[in-house]
């Protein structure tokens, strides 16, 4: 099969892990901000997490430099154009990019701002490619909690017209959902879908909390369910997405490795399994490479990629009409 010509959805991409190492490079001479050098070989490096990395937070540590970048209105746009560029060339024909808007406040953008011009690299792209896309609003857990219902309050204008997503990412503690309730509620008040990291390197129990307590429709990694039969069983019988991401879960230890991934045991039973890239630089992967990996090593078929395709047009927090043209790539 050419997994390079199939068409294809990633639910679960961000924003700050999927830069253009030359990107990295043009912008930081713009900025004036010294790099350790220019070639984007080793520029890419920095950036690429380890094969196996000790723990998430090493993982995590590789987005520092990007978002060195990544504070003016000029480079939000251009990197937010190059990543839709990037993914409708390799024939990803809907995206979902999340990023985490207060980590992109240091040299005094506002909020809306910085949503504005995501959204409009976003558009630009749409405009030039075959590829629709929205935007999902990522709050990093362990950064100040205060400022959420400005990010969400920011982001109201642009829902369903190129936001559509509130989630929680970084690093993962038992328990975490019961401190984001109201935040997420308020969100949901405001017309945001619900999307939450957990089960990642956290346990199961984060996962059926961010469904009970927070309102999930769907989870980011989620691996954690096998283990934990209450999950399990929540996720099967609110049909709720699980966004797989095989190299980064293999890179953060969320799995020892791709083969002993749970996501073709939850497809074979059901579940709504969707194969994503997570991070395109950081986790040094595309959504050719991702489905390639989990259709080779799993042994999956045409009528297998077609139900998680359609599984993933589905759990797309997308327009009818969006999730209609995506429908007829099947
Ligand atoms: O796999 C992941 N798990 C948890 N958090 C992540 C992952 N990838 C990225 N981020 C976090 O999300 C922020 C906003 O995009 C990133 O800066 C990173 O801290
Ligand atoms: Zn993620």
């Amino acid at each position: 099969m050419n997994y390079f010509d199939l068409p294809k959805i990633d639910l679960h991409c961000h924003l700050d892990g999927s830069l253009r190492p030359q990107t990295v490079i043009d912008l930081a001479a713009e900025q004036k901000i010294e790099l350790p050098s220019q070639d984007p070989a080793v520029i890419k490096e920095m950036m690429v997490a380890p094969e196996t990395c000790p723990n998430l937070q090493e993982y995590l540590d590789r987005f520092a430099l990007p978002i060195q970048v990544m504070q003016t209105k000029e480079s939000l746009e251009r990197i937010s154009f190059e990543l839709f560029e990037d993914a409708a060339k390799e024939n990803v024909k809907y995206l979902e990019v999340r990023f985490g808007p207060q980590l992109h406040t240091q040299q005094g953008l506002t909020y809306a701002e910085i949503i504005d011009s995501v959204v409009k690299g976003m558009k630009r792209a749409e405009a030039l490619y075959d590829i629709h896309g929205n935007y999902i609003l990522s709050l990093v857990k362990l950064l100040p909690i205060d400022s959420v219902n400005d990010i969400i309050d920011a982001g109201v204008p642009f829902v369903g017209k190129g936001v559509v997503a509130f989630d929680l990412a970084g690093a993962e503690l038992d328990n975490f959902a019961h401190d984001y309730v109201e935040y997420t509620q308020y969100a949901r008040e405001q017309g945001y879908r619900i999307t939450i990291h957990a089960g990642e390197q956290g346990c199961g129990q984060n996962v059926y909390d961010a469904i009970e307590l927070l309102g999930a429709e769907r989870i980011g990694h989620g691996v954690a369910i096998k283990d934990h039969a209450e999950a399990y069983q929540r996720v099967k019988e609110d049909v709720v997405g699980l966004e797989a991401c095989p190299s980064s879960n293999v890179q953060t230890k969320a799995i020892p490795e791709l083969k002993a991934h749970p996501l073709n045991d939850f497809h074979k039973d059901g579940l709504a399994v969707t194969i994503n890239t997570d991070n395109r630089t950081v986790s040094n992967t595309t959504m050719t490479d991702e489905v390639t990996k989990v259709m080779e090593q799993f042994e999956l078929t045409a009528e297998d990629y077609k139900q998680i395709y359609t599984a993933s047009v589905e759990q797309a927090f997308a327009s009818d009409d969006v999730k209609k043209h995506l429908m007829q790539f099947v």
